[in-house]
């Protein structure tokens, strides 16, 4: 037995020591053979997949790193990542991996560059399209036209003097509809839900005009459109773009979106064939779809159905987008009781001024509230991202920068916004920042006007079109509910009332439709009637 163990014991040794051997002397061959191998064939993609111009390249660890790492990093914090990225490359360009493209930042100071290429060179709706994931939400079409874009700008806009009359009385009918009329006790309500009516009112006015636009359902579809077509963005551009097509069907608002278009379809398409049968006497009123059948140079730009999807986009564009910034003046004003007081002198000094006859001048004469919706929308800008652009045609920058065909531009307003070289005390918010600079420029440069140091609609041939609209129905909107009404925070866990918060999903800033404020009617007011 003794034998046998012994036997045993010295066989066990025996194998333990092959094992050792065999590990010391295969492990290195094989193994470490087939790692460096791995690794060479990782190191030469990696370097294969690398961009050869030399910029420095955000939001990506290395060239293999799966995209949809970029894509989540950039949904939850993308303010962050340009705010690091400004801090280490200030005025010089870099990629940003945002996980759906690959786009590069250029500093701001080459937009006057850009802004003299030939149209051909650089779109603005391309990128527009592909940032908004268009072709699941159906704004892909602003990839065949700028008719809407142009209409917007070239009659649209001139025409809203004459306009402002049928604004303000509907402001106000929605106002007085939708807002408790209590003077002694405070009602929580949704104020930006209750804004987007106002809001959907004025853009239901200026696309559709009399008598359709003042069609409840329509007015509701305005925003309930634009929701879904966010929603769908947001979501998707989480994840990659392979699985797009399938998931997307898979949330409700693809389905809602769906009936959204045929219900919008519906509005459309009878409305245009009926102005159709007439141009010169029934596409007579000042509103978009009526110039835009009017103006038309082919058929397409007159199809019922072009004319629906360009509706919608120019209703997704420009809906929520100004309920939320209304709605973050307000609050900012709420936070900072001593501008609320002195816009609200201000106000009340107009309205004596102008007699109770708020006409545009007017509304451009408050200085101090355009400072306050300039510095409102400095911190917190529908998009962190301006100028986006995809290239169409070879470009030579005068830094020798080339740019490819195929490759997304864009510049970071939210940096210069929070660039103390440019505004002192970024983070602080100061309403009369811009009044207080110098009145002169601030009166040169208003709120809707392009020449902002922030951009903050965009610059350009292409900046925001509806920049004019919103500037003025922002304004008859908060001048009534700020002389009116008087609004506070809700409390939060701990008891503190709190402003609702700015928040940030990929480059987009917002204020969520759910969000809550107190609200009650001021006894003491200047009776302002539109
Ligand atoms: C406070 C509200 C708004 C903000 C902050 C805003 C901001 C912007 C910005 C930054 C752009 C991109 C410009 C660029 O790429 O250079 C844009 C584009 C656009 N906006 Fe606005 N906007 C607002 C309201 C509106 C309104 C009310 C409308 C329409 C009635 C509108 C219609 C559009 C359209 C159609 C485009 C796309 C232009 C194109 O395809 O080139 N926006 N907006």
């Amino acid at each position: 037995m003794a034998a046998t163990t012994e036997y045993n014991s010295n066989a066990s040794f025996s194998h333990a020591q092959i094992l050792k051997l065999s590990f010391q002397q295969l492990f290195p061959l094989r193994v470490f053979s087939i790692i460096s191998i791995v690794f060479a064939i990782l190191y030469t993609l990696n370097r294969h997949l690398s961009y050869k111009d030399g910029l420095p390249l955000v939001n990506r660890c290395f060239a293999l790193e799966p995209r949809v790492f970029s894509r989540w990093r950039w949904a939850f914090r993308s303010d962050k990542i340009l705010d690091e990225a400004y801090e280490r490359y200030k005025g010089r360009p870099y990629r940003l991996a945002r996980g759906d493209a690959d786009i590069v930042v250029l500093p701001d100071d080459m937009i006057g560059e850009l802004n003299k290429l030939p149209q051909s060179a650089i779109s603005s709706r391309k990128s527009h399209s592909s940032s908004l994931t268009g072709y699941l939400n159906g704004m892909d079409v602003v990839k065949e036209t700028n008719h809407h874009v142009k209409l917007l700008l070239a009659r649209v806009t001139p025409a809203l003097p004459g306009l402002l009359p049928s604004i303000k009385t509907r402001v106000q009918q929605t106002i007085t509809e939708n807002l408790p009329q209590k003077e002694k006790s405070w009602t929580e309500i949704q104020p930006v839900n209750m804004i987007v009516h106002c809001i959907s009112q004025a853009v239901t006015l200026t696309t559709f005009g009399p008598p359709i636009c003042d069609n409840p359902e329509l007015i509701r579809l305005c925003y309930e459109h634009t929701l879904n077509v966010f929603s769908i963005m947001f979501f998707m551009r989480l994840v990659p773009r392979f699985m797009q097509p399938v998931l997307v069907w898979m949330t409700p608002f693809k389905w809602r979106l769906e009936r959204s278009w045929k219900t919008l379809e519906n509005f459309v398409v009878p409305e245009v064939e009926f102005r159709r049968e007439d141009p010169s006497k029934r596409c007579k009123n000042p509103d978009l779809i009526s110039w835009m059948i009017y103006e038309a140079k082919n058929e397409e730009e007159r199809d019922g159905y072009m004319l629906t999807r360009l509706v919608g986009s120019v209703i997704a564009g420009g809906t929520y987008s100004s309920a939320a910034f209304v709605t973050g003046v307000i609050a900012d004003l709420v936070g900072h009781p001593h501008f609320l007081e002195e816009i609200r002198e201000e106000i009340q000094e107009t309205h004596k001024r102008c007699g109770g006859e708020w006409d545009v001048a007017a509304f451009n004469s408050l200085d101090k509230l355009d400072s306050a919706l300039k510095e409102t929308s400095r911190l917190a800008p529908g998009s962190m991202l301006v100028y986006s652009r995809f290239i169409e045609e070879p470009i030579v920058l005068s830094t020798g920068l080339h740019l490819q065909p195929g490759q997304f531009i864009t510049t970071s307003g939210h940096s210069l916004a929070m660039d103390p070289d440019i505004f002192p005390n970024p983070r602080v918010y100061n309403a009369l920042r811009a009044y207080e600079e110098g009145l002169a420029v601030h009166r040169a440069q208003p709120f809707r006007s392009v020449d902002s140091k922030d951009h903050r609609w965009g610059a350009g041939r292409w900046a925001c079109p509806g920049r004019s609209i919103a500037s003025l129905v922002s304004k008859v909107i908060l001048v009534k509910l700020l002389d009116e009404y008087e609004f506070s925070f809700v409390a939060n866990r701990l008891g503190v009332p709190t402003r609702p918060a700015t928040q940030i999903t990929h480059e987009f800033v917002f204020m969520s439709p759910d969000s809550k404020m107190l609200v009650r009617r001021r006894a003491k007011n200047s009776g302002i009637a539109y």
